[in-house]
């Protein structure tokens, strides 16, 4: 009923601090204050989040011991120890019911790499090491994204409208596939013409995923030959045909294994994806569509955003039988001469020599070999999902976390005001999916342990302009000193940001964060050199992280370039657990 913590220096009790377990103290009972609390949030942040066992608030423990079944909503907003309360409840989880979570497995999913940096020491730290932690971009095995789409790319990309573009190229024709079979078959010349190729295909992505599709297509070729041929033995005919060389070549360009990968780069070619999208994206949706694929192309790198499709199109293509091994390598299509037969000509993949060149100087085969390296793992399924910053992810995304927790109960924490996704009731409705009929409790935090209370004020005052009915937490801490704000013009602001940094990382121990938006980002590369306690990061990537101290850049062009607007202002906002200083650009 009562944690009792003592804080221990060899012999000596420092200090005696209780939690209490249980709504109301029994008569009697000596509860020990929250001096323990107060230290703790008054310490300086490391570049790691650090587990809170000694100081847990009985309202956060039953977030963390709630039954493990269907699915924990955990609400609040910024900084009222949501992540933390979901790490224990991961780690509470393993240890209430280790035999059914360890062996079915517990995926932590957060929004951004620099965010699971920031969290992985917590659940070692609680004694846990088997639980599979994941940012957005590397949800699907195999696959490695960071980079960030521009607002209006990720709002394409996220929609569940993109999966009727998906969808319609899943059933298309490779590029270089051939679109008619000529071949000569014990003597019998076969002919096979477009608009018959068109309907066996479409026939048999009807039953089968295009990947599984093969050995079907084999046979209803051979038997739309037979139609032709109606001589002979059918069975012989039959068999001679699967078994011609020139056959076996033309179905190994005309339906290749396909990686989705490769499908999703398809869309980098403007009249293809014209043809997926009509109806669905306007033009200039497709043309920002179409550059964001050319620009992975060019550099080699996928988006965030990106991984979600390539789940989608890898679930709507199936998974490929392993070929043999003779068979490895891609096949070159020639037209041979003027009857039209098809030859093939074997080309030797070479090596995963990939992990080469810088982007910027990458040439397009590196390119694209390192956006194919490697296979895309069959996709695992786990008996309990835990998603951070959950109001940020698109439809898409809920989908591919779906598709991983079809039987899996799930903890999901986040906090609507914080939310970069505009279409907020399209994703409700994509979670919803994603959680189905499972039955859902729900928490709510109201204290904010982070942000010094002068601090979250400043935050509070934008965030209530923009969303009145916003999560507004109680911040407990106060320190008597106020955020900095200061008006410079533009030509003074890489001064103005050196010139705050420099005060802060005098003022405090800890980490000190740079948070600007991409315009003035580039020009603001130096004040990394003046500390290593300093970090220049973008506001979306700051999501779930936090800071001693921190310097906003140009609020309202944070607020200008992001998809949520101020919401994403208000997520930097709320960084700093000491001290902030925003830098506002004169007009
Ligand atoms: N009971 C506690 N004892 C000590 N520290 C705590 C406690 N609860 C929360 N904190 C601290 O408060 C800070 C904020 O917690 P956390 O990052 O989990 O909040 P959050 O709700 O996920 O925030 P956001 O939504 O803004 O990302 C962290 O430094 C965390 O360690």
């Amino acid at each position: 009923m009562r944690r009792r913590v003592l804080r221990c220096r060899d012999a000596t009790v420092l200090g005696i601090e209780d939690d209490l377990m249980v709504p109301e103290a029994p008569e009697g009972m000596v509860v020990v204050g929250d001096g323990a609390l107060m230290a703790a949030l008054t310490r300086s942040r490391g570049a790691r989040m650090r587990d809170i066992v000694a100081t847990i608030q009985r309202h956060q423990d039953e977030a963390i011991r709630a039954s493990s079944r269907g699915v924990t909503e955990i609400t609040g907003g910024p900084g009222t120890g949501k992540t933390v309360v979901a790490l224990h409840r991961a780690a509470y989880l393993l240890y209430a019911d280790r035999r059914r979570y360890e062996s079915g497995g517990i995926l932590v999913v957060g929004p951004s790499a620099a965010y699971t940096a920031y969290i992985e020491r917590v659940l070692p730290s609680l004694g846990e090491d088997s639980v599979t932690l994941r940012s957005l971009g590397d949800v699907v095995g195999g696959l490695t994204a960071v980079r960030l789409d521009p607002a209006a790319v990720a709002a394409i990309k996220g929609s569940l409208r993109i999966r009727r573009v998906l969808s319609r190229a899943a059933r298309d024709l490779p590029p270089a596939a051939p679109t008619a079979l000529r071949a000569m078959v014990g003597g019998i010349p076969i002919r096979i013409d477009p608009p018959q190729l068109h309907r066996i295909r479409a026939e048999i992505l009807r039953h089968h995923q295009h990947n599984q599709g093969r050995d079907a297509a084999r046979t209803a070729l051979a038997e739309a030959a037979w139609r032709q041929v109606h001589d002979g033995e059918r069975e012989e005919f039959l068999d001679r045909f699967r078994e011609h060389r020139d056959v076996e070549a033309f179905i190994k360009a005309w339906w290749p294994a396909l990686d989705p990968r490769e499908v999703l780069l398809w869309l980098a070619d403007e009249s293809r994806l014209a043809s997926y999208a009509q109806g669905v994206l306007d033009p200039e949706q497709q043309r920002l569509l179409s550059a964001s694929l050319q620009t992975a192309l060019t550099t080699g790198t996928w988006s965030v955003a990106d991984v979600a499709l390539i789940d989608d199109l890898s679930s709507r293509l199936g998974i490929a039988p392993p070929e043999p091994e003779e068979e490895r390598g891609f096949y070159e299509i020639e037209e041979l001469d003027n009857v039209g037969r098809y030859g093939v000509s074997e080309v030797e993949v070479s090596g995963t020599s990939a992990q080469v060149a810088p982007t910027f100087q990458i040439t397009p085969q590196d390119a694209r070999e390192r956006l194919l390296q490697g296979t895309i793992g069959e996709r695992g399924e786990y008996a309990h999902v835990l998603v951070d910053e959950a109001q940020d992810l698109s439809p898409m995304q809920w989908r591919m976390l779906g598709r991983r927790g079809r039987t899996a109960s799930w903890t999901v924490v986040g906090d609507a005001a914080q939310s970069s996704w505009d279409d907020a009731a399209e994703a409700a409705t994509a979670r919803d999916e994603a959680f189905g009929a499972k039955a859902r409790q729900r928490f709510h935090m109201d204290t904010n342990y982070r942000n010094a209370r002068e601090i979250f004020d400043t935050a509070a005052e934008l965030i209530r302009t923009v969303m009145p009915d916003a999560d507004i937490p109680n911040a407990v801490r106060e320190t008597g000193v106020y955020p900095v704000r200061r008006t410079v013009p533009s030509e003074a602001l890489v001064a103005a940001v050196i010139t705050a940094t420099r005060e802060l990382l005098e003022e405090v121990d800890g980490s000190v964060a740079v948070i600007a938006p991409d315009v003035h980002r580039a020009s603001l590369a130096e004040v990394t050199g003046l500390d290593d306690r300093v970090v220049l990061i973008d506001p979306m990537s700051t999501k779930g992280l936090e800071y001693d101290a921190t310097v906003i850049v140009d609020p309202a062009a944070i607020t200008a370039e992001s998809a949520g607007g101020a919401r994403v202002t208000y997520v930097a906002l709320t960084r700093a657990a000491h001290r902030m200083t925003v830098l506002e650009v004169a007009p």
